[in-house]
């Protein structure tokens, strides 16, 4: 199995072991969890320390100094014991903001998936009630409710809960949103699944991770904010302690036996920020993206091992020519690799296309090429990739960003996620040449408009003022390929640029490609599923397989001849056509056939 696969097949608890590790290497969040256990512990084991009674007042004691005999941390202007109190207090403290963070996420998290999942108007009228709770300060509407409720614990509870439901209710309804128009949301809807059942089996898993992050991030807020309202006066009512009602009684004695405020005031800071470094700790740990590094600014290009090796150049006159390339993905302290040990190349004027089953590593060599794997997690560990005979991956970055669209272009699969969509395309393929050529806007916009034209967009100088979302599929497949010539490249890179297209459209685009790379002399770099496509545009193939590249030669002699295994059996399942004579000659008939359905 490879390490790729045993990954993906990794049982729950190795993951779970996976994530505590993850906590423990977080130095800050190991400590406030450890913090906080200690705490834990020590107020569960209160009731059966040899605590004085913590209300039990003594006026001849009264503010005796810390670590006085038989007081460890002193006494209060009562003469009540301050460890006494405060590890009391502490529980009371502890249990209340923890209660009141439950009841905001119960509710909160209700409403938002419940806002989120509807839409329409329950939507409308729930998160216009939210948006009334929150334009209060919350400080004040919990003073307000406690005022109309009555001071004491349980009310203060109430209020800090209920001020904390928008916190709940809009980052839940936020994902839920998301996740209402999702795929396999349509799909549980199409079998036949209720509402209810959709929710607590579909939404609510997925928005479980927001909810626990969110509480982990709020619980120390909410404990300032119970301790507030004691220190008030609202919360925990006299002889009863609690850390904020400790603070208030100690406020009067604060510059003759400071000790007596400090101490609570103290525990509610180390209860306070130990939370808030687990908190944070269980974010990233929970967070897929933020574990992977995928939320980490990339930098501006792939990480590159200190030690990589890089073998010397034997194509000197390729104008690209991978070797022995390694890349793949850190976490924590593993390296899984995706590419391991390709080498390619590609001459002057060639289309050469990587072949290859999903996951076989086809797009994360094409993104090594100009350093684009985002790192984090990305790394290439070994290899080199020489562009006119010079190494990329020794280039200072201002080099390659250079080269990058000048030198080397690439046009993706999905021309929606790569255009921006609130740029009117014109803009967006000035942008392009505004990238490299230092030309005004008028020569430029002409530029941009002539290259819609030379790619097919018809009435390119009304349509350069559109949004991408006014283009057909195909279309925008077009303007990717215009913003990849705006520069007049070397190389494209083309990232099965016609899997998300219909067989028309995709013969139209596949016609202009091989158009444009016969008539500016470009290398080709076609990534592609599809033995149609590669044996009618590509001069030469190279089969993928698990990260290594399997076998490589002449188009017609690949297909007719394959040589390994895999390549027979991925040529094999060419549907409808895995059977019979001579293959080359049934996937180049395919290939007619789509065109004349193109034309059409
Ligand atoms: N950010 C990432 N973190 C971890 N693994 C990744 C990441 N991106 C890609 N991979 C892994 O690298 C391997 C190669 O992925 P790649 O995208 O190159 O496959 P591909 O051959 O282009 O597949 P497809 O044809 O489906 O696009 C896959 O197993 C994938 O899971």
């Amino acid at each position: 199995m490879s390490a790729l696969a045993e990954m993906t097949t990794r049982p729950a608890a190795a993951e779970r072991l996976t994530s505590w590790r993850l906590l423990m290497k977080n130095r800050l969040a190991a400590a406030g969890f450890f913090l906080l256990l200690a705490i834990a512990l020590l107020i569960l084991l209160v009731p059966l320390l040899p605590l004085p009674d913590p209300d039990a007042t003594a006026p001849a004691k009264r503010l005796q100094p810390v670590v006085t005999a038989g007081h460890l941390l002193g006494t209060d202007q009562l003469g009540r014991d301050i460890l006494s109190r405060l590890l009391w207090g502490t529980r009371v403290s502890l249990a209340l903001g923890f209660t009141a963070t439950l009841i905001a996420a119960v509710i909160g998290s209700t409403i938002g998936i419940v806002a989120g999942y509807a839409g329409g108007r329950a939507d409308n009228l729930m998160m216009r009630a939210v948006d009334m709770l929150m334009a209060f300060p919350y400080l004040l509407l919990a003073l307000a409710i406690v005022a109309a409720l009555g001071p004491g614990l349980m009310n203060a509870l109430y209020a800090i809960a209920v001020v904390n439901i928008p916190f709940f209710a809009r980052n839940v309804r936020g994902v839920t949103l998301g996740l209402a128009h999702a795929e396999f949301i349509d799909a549980a809807r199409l079998s036949g699944k209720g509402q209810l059942s959709i929710v607590l089996t579909e939404v609510l898993p997925n928005v479980l991770p927001v909810i626990v992050i969110t509480i982990s991030t709020t619980a120390g807020w909410m404990i300032l904010e119970t301790a507030g309202l004691s220190f008030l006066g609202l919360g925990a009512q006299p002889p009863q302690a609690d850390l904020g009602s400790m603070l208030g009684e100690g406020r009067a004695q604060l510059f003759t036996a400071p000790h007596v405020s400090i101490v609570p005031g103290a525990t509610i800071f180390l209860i306070v920020i130990s939370l808030n470094l687990l908190g944070d700790g269980i974010r990233d740990v929970l967070d897929p993206r933020l574990r992977s590094g995928t939320l980490a600014r990339p930098g501006p290009m792939t990480a590159i091992a200190k030690d990589r090796q890089a073998p010397a150049n034997s194509a000197p006159d390729a104008a690209l020519a991978i070797k022995g390339l390694e890349t793949g993905f850190t976490g924590g302290d593993s390296f899984v690799p995706a590419v391991n040990g390709v080498s390619l190349q590609l001459r002057r004027g060639e289309c050469l296309g990587l072949v290859g089953e999903s996951g076989s590593g086809k797009s994360v060599t094409a993104l090594s090429i100009m350093g684009l794997v985002a790192s984090p997690p990305g790394l290439i560990r070994n290899g080199a990739i020489y562009l006119d005979g010079e190494d990329v991956l020794s280039m200072p970055e201002a080099k390659l960003s250079s080269c990058r669209g000048a030198r080397v272009a690439y046009v993706f699969q999905d021309p929606l996620m790569s255009l921006h969509p609130l740029l009117p395309v014109g803009r967006q393929v000035e942008e392009a040449v505004a990238a490299h050529q230092p030309i005004g806007a008028p020569e430029r916009r002409k530029r941009a408009i002539a290259l819609l034209e030379k790619v097919g967009i018809p009435d390119a100088h009304t349509r350069a003022a559109h949004y991408p979302h006014q283009f057909s599929g195909g279309q925008r497949q077009r303007v990717g390929i215009a913003i990849a010539l705006a520069n007049d490249p070397d190389i494209i890179i083309a990232d099965e640029p016609t899997t998300a297209l219909d067989v028309t459209v995709q013969a139209h685009i596949l016609d202009l490609l091989r158009g444009l790379q016969r008539e500016r002399g470009m290398a080709l770099l076609f990534i592609t599923h599809d033995f149609g496509v590669v044996s009618e545009l590509c001069d030469r193939i190279a089969v993928m397989k698990d990260g290594e590249i399997v076998e490589t030669g002449e188009t017609r002699r690949v297909l007719s001849h394959p040589q390994h295994a895999y390549t027979k059996r991925l040529i094999a399942c060419v549907p409808e056509l895995g059977t019979g004579a001579d293959f080359l000659d049934r996937v180049s008939g395919l290939f007619a056939a789509r065109q004349r359905e193109g034309s059409a």
